[in-house]
């Protein structure tokens, strides 16, 4: 298998160095770390560059918002230096421009007014500046449900990206996600709950089992 077909993974929702550790360890390409107050996962700035400072070169740092204020994103920017923006909200075009870094959109799958491939081709192409757009299920906590949805509703979007990367989450396990990556070939997965052993507690053998699933798809 060529480099270009590998399905890069990202490990969502990290809190503690030593998981940033596995994830490395284990072979992730990418790391995020969520600033939304309400998630259990959400950590500080202190907490964010600790961690930050743990990821060794070649491993990419997205920094994950959720209708966060501009100076907030800004100091994140700042005091962290992501290397990639995530919002996950209500987050207009213009916004997730204005911070003048790349950045992924997060589309809520199944949301009213997402509930469909056209309706969802139609919210994603207004997005054409983001760098990647993810798909991830519904619900009222923004992300990090722990559930998937139907990938049939990206059947539009599929033939739309115009080659930009398409990352999948939402509710992917060491079970389900090689079939969810014949289904959908995206360029990454995304997990966060699928990894843990409690909120915010990654699990390094569930990291290196999701890892090596991935690999097999
Ligand atoms: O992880 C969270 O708590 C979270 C909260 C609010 C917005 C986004 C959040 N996570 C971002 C992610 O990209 C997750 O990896 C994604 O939602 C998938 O989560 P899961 O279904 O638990 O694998």
């Amino acid at each position: 298998m060529t480099t270009a077909q590998r399905t890069r993974v990202k490990v969502c929702g990290l809190t503690r160095p030593e998981d940033v550790e596995a994830a490395v360890q284990a072979g992730v390409d990418a790391i995020g770390l969520v600033f939304y107050p309400s998630s259990k996962r959400a950590v500080s700035l202190s907490q964010a560059s600790r961690l930050r400072n743990a990821v060794p070169p070649f491993v990419s740092v997205t920094a994950l918002f959720v209708n966060a204020a501009v100076d907030q994103v800004q100091a994140v920017i700042d005091q962290v230096a992501p290397d990639v923006l995530q919002f996950h909200g209500d987050e207009q075009p213009d916004y997730c421009e204005g911070f003048g870094k790349r950045y992924i959109r997060a589309f809520r799958v199944g949301a009213p007014g997402l509930d469909t491939p056209a309706s969802l081709l139609d919210e994603c192409r207004r997005y054409a500046s983001a760098t990647a757009w993810l798909f991830d299920s519904y619900s009222a906590g923004y992300g990090g449900s722990g559930h998937a949805f139907d990938a049939q509703l990206l059947s539009k979007v599929s033939s739309a990206t115009d080659s930009r990367p398409v990352i999948l989450a939402g509710g992917l396990t060491v079970a389900t996600v090689a079939d969810s990556i014949r289904a959908v070939r995206p360029y990454a997965v995304d997990v966060s709950s699928g990894v843990e052993s409690a909120p915010g507690i990654k699990s390094s053998e569930k990291i290196a089992a999701f890892l090596q699933s991935v690999a097999a798809a």
